[in-house]
This record gives structure tokens, C-alpha cells and sequence, in this order.
């Protein structure tokens, strides 16, 4: 039994618009899921669905052993934050804290008249949690402050905060970190790992970010059109993509990718069309003469972009019929626009896509 369970649903909407399309897809207790895609995939939707802030149009919910694909919104128990969470700007930090508790307050008690829930899950056991989330998420200090006191960061930490004192069957995060810098995303995305991890509740959590998946996520789910493509453990996605689109998408550069034809046929396996190698798999040289592996060619340096850490060199490689590739390459590389350059990619680093752009697997697999 999954803690979190989607069985076959689809969402259209009255205009005919299909956002979700027969997604199946379970989460376990503990374990952080990351929906991905692009603009319009249905993630949102998705959330929404569990949320119960739309109904599906066919297939069923499940929070553990409850079928909720009926069930209102609010006696679902999930705690949803989305990127811009709103905070009551004339609540302090505490006031903020335990107003989900009081409307919690609320629920318990018509759940306690109704006998479903145990006292395990009292009112005060929630209580004495606002402390330690409050400690937990470093925002002890901040108790007595308002809203406009506080940093992008601390206001997410409060919303998260709010939503783990509520003490939910589930955590369901729209792009939370979105509208935080980079620098603080990333801080943000290390300590909110720890906290998920010790939650050990379901989280499904949607970013079009795909480093922020993979740095948050057990597991990654990619959607496209409505449709879950592929779901794994983020290097094993990254790794073994199902599709060329999967690929691209987890990837922080697009796919270099070329037309089998250019290659020595006899590398390629039944049914390959296209092949493809992700930018940090080209090793790239000054030098003409020299240089190995299963597809070795010579090409023209176009444009160098340094990034700090590391530098992506664009090419047009002359001898693959002017074919434009990408590279990653140290941060103190040399090459200039318009430099003469050597580049080869080793042969288990190709992978080989069909006509319909499905990779095909490596007899290792
Ligand atoms: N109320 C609605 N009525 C009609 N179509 C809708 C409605 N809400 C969403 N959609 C459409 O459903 C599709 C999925 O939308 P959704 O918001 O789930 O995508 P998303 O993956 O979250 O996108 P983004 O990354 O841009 O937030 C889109 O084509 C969107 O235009």
C-alpha cells in the first residue's frame, strides 16, 4: 500500500483541455517525489487533484488505505504550500504557526465525535510540536516578528512550518523555492531535504527546476502532456532515460544528437535512427592528432560560456556535417571562438534513440 496513490486518473477540463492524462503514480511514506516537466504538463494539476481542489474526470485518489477521490478538500488532511504562500501579514510568526493549528483544533474534534482518529493525535500532542517545528526549521527566533520582517527564505520556512504543525497525511509543495535567489534556493533546498527526510511522510513536490529535483527528490517523476514518461531515481533517470525528451529534461544542457548515418553503422544496435551524448561526456583537445574513442571528430570552436564552476564550449563540428555540439569543459579552458579543436566521446557514453526518439537499451541493461 502506498501512502500516496493515483490510479489511472485523468483530469479534462470543460473546455476539453486534458491535464492529466491516466497518471498512475504512487509515493511511499518518507519519500520525497518530484513532478517535473515542462510549462502546462499537468504537475499543478496534479497537486490540485490530490488536493482535492479539482475533481478528476476518471480513475481514483488514495491517501493510504482511503479512497479520497471523492472526499472534500478540507477533511482530506494535506498540507499544500505553493510559491507564493501567502502569510497573515497582521499575524506574528507564532500567531502564523498555530492558526493551522487552530483550524486543526476544528477537525479533530468533529474527528474525535465521529471516533475516526486515535488520541495519539490529540490536539496537545500537536501543540507541543509547534516548539520543535519552530526549532527545526530555525525560525525560533523569528516568533514574534511579523511577515514584512522576515526574508523570502524565513517566509517559506514559516509556510512550511505552518503546513508541518498541521501534522498532515501528506505534503504537497508547488515550486516553494521559486521566488527565492539562487543562493538561498539552494540552502533552502539542503535543509528542506533533511526535513522531508525526517518527516516521514509522503511529499510530492513540482518544479520545472530540474537541479532542484534532483537535489531534492528520492524520486523523479517527468510528465509531458498530461502523461508520466518515466519515474526513477533521479541518476537512474538522468542515466537510463526512456526517451530523448526525458533525457533533454533532466539534463541542465540539451542532448548533443546526430543522425546515425554519421557514425560507423556497425556501432549501432537494431532499430537506432538517431544517437545522442550528453555535453560532459566530450573530451575536448587543442591538439589535431590523438584523440580516441568510438566517435572521434574535429570541429570549430563558436562560442565559450563560462559559468564559474565549469564552461560549456560550443562547436560546429566540420567533419560531422557542420553539426552544432556542446561540450563541458574546465573552468579554466583556453579555447577561444573560432579555435581549431579535436572532440571524442566514448562509446559507452552514446546512447541510441529509435525513430519515435525512444532509447533503446544497452545490452547491459
Ligand atoms: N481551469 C482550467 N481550465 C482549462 N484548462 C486548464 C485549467 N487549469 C489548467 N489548465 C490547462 O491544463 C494544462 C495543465 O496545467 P497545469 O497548471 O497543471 O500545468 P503545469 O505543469 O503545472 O504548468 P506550469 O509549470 O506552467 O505551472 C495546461 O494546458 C493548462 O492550460
Amino acid at each position: 500500500m502506498k501512502a500516496i496513490e493515483f490510479d489511472s486518473v485523468t483530469k479534462t477540463f470543460p473546455d476539453g483541455t486534458v491535464a492529466v492524462d491516466k497518471l498512475s503514480l504512487g509515493v511511499e511514506n518518507g519519500e520525497t517525489m518530484a513532478l517535473i516537466g515542462p510549462s502546462g504538463c499537468g504537475k499543478t494539476t496534479t497537486l490540485r487533484l490530490l488536493a482535492g481542489l479539482e475533481d478528476p474526470t476518471a480513475g481514483s485518489i488514495w491517501l493510504g488505505e482511503s479512497d479520497v477521490t471523492r472526499v472534500a478538500p478540507a477533511n482530506r488532511n494535506v498540507a499544500m504550500m505553493f510559491q507564493s504562500d501567502a502569510l497573515y501579514s497582521h499575524m506574528s510568526v507564532r500567531g502564523n504557526l498555530s492558526f493551522g493549528l487552530k483550524n486543526r483544533r476544528r477537525f479533530w474534534s468533529r474527528a474525535f465525535r465521529s471516533g475516526s482518529v486515535d488520541a495519539n493525535s490529540s490536539p496537545e500532542r500537536i501543540v507541543e510540536g509547534i516548539g520543535s517545528v519552530a526549532k527545526r526549521l530555525g525560525i525560533e527566533p523569528l516568533l514574534d516578528r511579523k511577515p514584512h520582517q522576515l526574508s523570502g527564505g524565513e517566509r517559506q520556512r514559516v509556510a512550511l512550518g505552518r503546513a508541518m504543525i498541521r501534522d498532515p497525511a501528506a505534503f504537497l509543495l508547488d515550486e516553494p523555492l521559486s521566488r527565492l535567489d539562487a543562493r538561498l534556493a539552494g540552502e533552502l533546498r539542503i535543509e528542506l531535504r533533511q526535513v522531508f527526510r525526517d518527516l516521514g511522510k509522503p511529499v510530492l513536490y513540482v518544479t520545472h527546476d530540474q537541479r532542484e529535483a534532483m537535489a531534492l527528490a528520492d524520486r523523479l517523476a517527468v510528465m509531458d502532456r498530461g502523461k508520466v514518461l518515466q519515474v526513477g531515481e533521479p541518476l537512474e533517470v538522468y542515466q537510463r532515460p526512456v526517451n530523448l525528451f526525458v533525457a533533454n529534461f533532466v539534463g541542465s544542457v540539451p542532448v548533443n544528437v546526430l543522425p546515425k548515418a554519421l557514425l560507423a553503422s556497425m556501432l549501432a544496435p537494431a532499430g537506432a535512427e538517431i544517437f545522442g551524448f550528453r555535453a560532459e561526456h566530450v573530451g575536448v583537445s587543442g591538439k589535431q592528432e590523438g584523440a580516441g574513442g568510438a566517435l572521434s571528430f574535429r570541429a570549430r570552436v563558436r562560442e565559450v560560456e563560462r559559468l564559474g564552476d565549469h564552461a560549456l564550449v560550443y562547436m560546429d563540428a566540420d567533419e560531422l556535417e557542420g553539426a552544432r555540439l556542446v561540450a563541458r569543459c574546465d573552468a579554466e579552458t583556453e579555447f577561444r571562438p573560432g579555435d581549431p579543436i579535436k572532440a571524442s566521446v566514448d562509446e559507452e557514453r552514446l546512447m541510441w534513440f529509435d525513430a519515435s526518439q525512444q532509447r533503446i537499451k544497452s545490452v547491459a541493461e
